[in-house]
């Protein structure tokens, strides 16, 4: 049976040969050649995106690259990193670019990251829950949570891969097990919910969706998403029928896309938006700017969760002030309890996938 080592080596050997001209392998990882700025240590954060070869990968690791707060971008999927690092290279923007191929070469992709974002895992395909994913996807976080444990333990963790409800207890837990579990670096992603509350409060309102802004609470699936539609800014009233319409649009917004994509996957485009507009205000908290406030599916004291996605400020160490839920109308109060319910058996299976 073949080693570790002999399978490190092999694949840097087939990395090696699939590498462009300007390209080397340095240990196991893909350089480009006379890379100084990467040593010297150019301004900026090191971010590592894992599943960075997918649908939401490629075009996550698109808009990073674009982003002046990133000096170092690793991108590490288990295929396809070799072409998807040559293309982005090529960008005149002054991030770094790193590729990584395969569990072998995890360990290097992780070392050194300040944030690590992760989109790797199934997709849903029309007819599946997000939980359904959870067979595979929760294996995949765990693996992928260990090494960031053993290689970036002070890394904030921008987790998208589904279902968010379960992948972050499931993530918590692998930390808490490493003894470096950090309540504040680990932020389940739920902006593309926020993103898809703004442009459609927008339509309704005749309003560019720019000017909007709809606090999403609660996680990451059906009834579990609960915009709050008395909170919206700039300060708005909405007719019964609106308050469902929107609601339900918001809360069924990914189904809408699964079933429009007809078996070829879910959101990636508006996703990698979303990811990159959350990740931008994560990397400016770290930076220390002020009042850096962005809803996510945190640690949470707010209700009796131990999870529940709320606005929280991002600072230097992550999600440093969880936000109360401010005033609920009676539809909303109604709409939080059955999220709650949900909720709860989303966040113990996760933890129990772990604790078994
Ligand atoms: N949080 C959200 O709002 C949100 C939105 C959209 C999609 N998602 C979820 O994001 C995930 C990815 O979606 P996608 O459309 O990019 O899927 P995809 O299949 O197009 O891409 C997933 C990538 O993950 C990679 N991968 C699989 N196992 C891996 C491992 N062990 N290590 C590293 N990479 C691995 C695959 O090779 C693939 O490149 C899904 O679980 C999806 O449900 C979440
Ligand atoms: O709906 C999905 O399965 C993907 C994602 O969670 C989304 O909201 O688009």
């Amino acid at each position: 049976m073949e080693s570790s080592a002999e399978a490190t080596q092999r694949i840097a050997r087939i990395s090696a040969h699939l590498l462009p001209p300007n390209f080397q392998m340095e240990g196991s990882s893909i350089v480009k050649r006379g890379d100084c700025r990467a040593k010297g240590g150019a301004p900026g954060f090191k971010v590592a995106i894992l599943g960075a070869a997918g649908g939401i990968g490629q075009p996550l690791a698109m808009l990073m690259k674009m982003n002046p707060l990133v000096s170092v971008l690793h991108l590490y999927d288990v295929v396809n990193t070799p072409g998807v690092t040559a293309d982005i290279s090529h960008m005149d923007t002054g991030a770094v670019v790193r590729g990584f191929l395969g569990q072998p070469q995890l360990e290097n992709a992780l070392t050194g990251m300040d944030l690590v974002i992760i989109p790797a895992g199934v997709p849903r395909k029309p007819g599946m829950t997000r939980d359904d994913l959870f067979k595979i996807n929760a294996g995949i976080v765990r693996t992928l949570c260990e090494g960031i444990a053993k290689c970036c333990p002070k890394a904030v963790v921008n987790l998208i891969s589904n279902p968010v409800n379960s992948t972050v207890p499931i993530a918590a837990e692998v930390f808490k097990k490493a003894g470096m579990y950090d309540p504040k670096r680990l932020l389940g992603v739920t902006m593309l919910d926020v993103v898809r509350a703004n442009t459609f409060v927008a339509e309704v309102l005749g309003l560019d969706p720019r000017e909007v802004d709809v606090p999403v609470v609660g996680g990451h699936a059906g009834v579990t998403i609960l915009p709050l539609l008395s909170q919206v800014k700039p300060p708005c009233s909405f007719t019964p029928e609106e308050t469902e319409y929107l609601t339900n649009r918001i809360q069924d917004g990914g189904t809408e896309v699964v079933q429009a994509k007809a078996g070829t996957g879910s959101a990636t485009l508006s996703m990698a938006y979303a990811a990159v507009k959350f990740a931008d205000a994560c990397l400016r908290g770290l930076r220390g700017d002020a009042g850096v406030v962005e809803c996510s599916f945190v640690a949470s004291e707010v209700t009796e969760l131990p999870f529940f996605a709320t606005k929280v400020r991002l600072g230097r160490n992550g999600a440093e002030e969880v936000y109360q839920l401010g005033p609920l109308n009676e539809y909303e109060r109604i709409g939080l309890e059955k999220a709650k319910k949900e909720l709860e058996a989303s966040i113990q299976k996760g933890v129990s996938f772990i604790r078994k």
